[in-house]
């Protein structure tokens, strides 16, 4: 696994410097190209033009002596030959291209072997045509006596260079166009190679000191590695990453974090909470996982927000929304909403379902004579009797005031009323510090029977009425003779 990351290592350096040098090395190549094609000019195509070029003027040349030999066979008179001869060459040297006008031959000299040809030794050598023709191609073409067949001497053609340029054209400097074109074309792109590499690696220094420098955790997954590959130093902290001796980043808030199902689309979020850090308590964080590609491996970028603090002020501001601040019981409302639920789960259940309201006997006495701190304090009292003498299940809160709600879930009027009693009960025996201070508790109790809510409620409510005009402590659980109330099944009388 070392081994395995160091040869990545090196790769991912060679790679780099690569990147760096990848311009040079094309404009190189270009360079290359362009000596391999001057060399291919210059040794082989020039010289093998040229000799064509040279073999097209020896022909042409060729052919203008043919001339010359029939003009020495004509003539034996060495004056005359000689004038006959210099016209011949002066024709030789008007000799025209039509289209360009330019001589073919430029000039021509003759020199004869006196031995064989029987004139005055030197008498017929010309020399005619203009004299400065450095790029003549030279053409020497043997002349023979036009009976005997005797080589009698050379005729000296300078042919002008137009062979070369008819066969080459403009073709090297086209050469010399395109390679100097080329050389631009190479040095541009690398120019641009630069720039665009420089801005390249400006962009990911940035990219990475964003990375870094963010304020929350952000890590770098590849999608078949179980680690993360990167990790800012929010996140190190934030998930108490360490490395490994295999050279991994990990720890248990990692593992727990990689077991959850993060978002997969850009832009989505997930709020997830995770164990395992510091502290000993559970995380919660806003996720988000964008997927990308990082050194050619398909990846997500995971950004972490933790927001654990805001969780647990909202946890706190939910519980205040539910809870009565003096008793700490269940408030209306939350009783309201809960016993809602309740009745939809009994109604399609079909299980059976109670409530009992409470009111306190002469209250106001109590706070009359007491003062109202001590009303208070009784409050929280018959509060936590309330808590004590129910069951898990059921719900005790405070209905407002001095009036309290039970809600009893799989409970029928029988066994709410028992409950009932037990709590009138408990209230009664209360041991008060103050000297003189008693209190009772009266109770309407009531069965669901698919009434509404508010109906429901004021069943219970009418019960407690009923106990309240019926002298007080006690706990109604049906009505004394009321027809309107027999709608569920009492199983207790009240008490008094
Ligand atoms: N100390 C204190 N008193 C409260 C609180 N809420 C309501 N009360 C008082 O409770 C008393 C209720 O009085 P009443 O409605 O006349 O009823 P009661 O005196 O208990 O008489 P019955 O209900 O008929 O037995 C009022 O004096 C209210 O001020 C509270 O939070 N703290």
């Amino acid at each position: 696994m070392m081994v395995i990351k160091r040869l990545h290592q090196i790769a991912r350096y060679l790679s780099s410097r690569l990147e760096g040098y990848l311009a040079l090395i094309f404009g190189l190549l270009g360079v290359m190209l362009m000596l391999v094609v001057a060399a291919h000019w210059f040794l082989v195509l020039e010289p093998t033009l040229r000799a064509e070029a040279e073999s097209r003027a020896a022909v042409l040349a060729q052919s203008q002596v043919q001339g010359l030999e029939r003009v020495l066979g004509e003539y034996q008179d060495p004056e005359h030959l000689q004038r006959e001869l210099v016209s011949a060459l002066g024709s030789i040297l008007l000799f025209k291209d039509g289209s360009t006008q330019e001589h073919f031959i430029q000039r021509i000299s003759l020199m004869f072997d006196y031995d064989l040809f029987r004139v005055p030794p030197g008498s017929l050598d010309l020399d005619l045509g203009t004299t400065a023709c450095d790029r003549c191609f030279v053409s020497r073409i043997p002349l023979y006596h036009p009976q005997d067949r005797l080589l009698i001497g050379v005729a000296t053609c300078y042919s002008s260079p137009r062979f070369l340029r008819d066969l080459t054209g403009d073709l090297g400097r086209t050469l010399l166009w395109v390679a100097g074109l080329i050389l631009l074309s190479i040095g541009y792109a690398w120019f641009q190679a630069q720039r665009f590499l420089r801005r390249l690696r400006e962009s990911e220094h940035n990219l990475r000191a964003v990375f870094e420098a963010a304020p929350f955790p952000m890590l770098l997954q590849a999608d078949d590695e179980p680690f993360p590959r990167r990790a800012n130093a929010a996140a190190k902290r934030y998930l108490d990453l360490h490395e490994t001796v295999e050279g991994c980043l990990d720890s248990e808030a990692w593992r727990a974090l990689a077991g959850l199902t993060l978002p997969t689309q850009a832009g989505e979020t997930h709020e997830v909470n995770f164990d395992g850090l510091t502290h000993d308590r559970t995380h919660w964080a806003l996720a988000s996982s964008v997927p990308l590609r990082f050194s050619g491996r398909t990846s997500r970028l995971i950004g972490l927000a933790d927001v654990s603090e805001l969780k647990t002020v909202q946890e706190e501001l939910r519980t205040a929304s539910f809870t009565d601040t003096l008793t700490g019981l269940y408030n209306r409302r939350y009783l309201y909403q809960r016993l809602n639920h309740e009745i939809e789960l009994a109604d399609r259940y079909h299980h059976t379902l109670s409530a009992i309201l409470f009111d306190l006997d002469f209250f106001k006495r109590i706070n009359d004579t007491f003062g109202h701190n001590v009303g208070d304090d009784v409050l929280v009292c018959v509060g936590g009797v309330l808590q004590s003498c129910v069951r898990e299940v059921d719900v005790a809160g405070r209905h407002g005031g001095e009036e309290f709600l039970v809600i009893l879930p799989h409970a029928d009027l029988a066994e709410a009323t028992e409950v009932a009693e037990r709590i009138r009960d408990a209230v009664a025996s209360i041991e008060w510090s103050m000297p003189g201070l008693e209190l009772t508790i009266s109770g309407g109790v009531a069965q669901h029977c698919g009434e509404s809510l508010d109906a429901f409620v004021d069943v219970a409510d009418r019960r407690l009425y009923m106990a309240k005009e019926s002298g007080r402590n006690q706990i109604i659980a049906m009505p004394r003779g009321g027809a309107s109330e027999g709608r569920d099944v009492p199983t207790a009388e009240p008490t008094a």
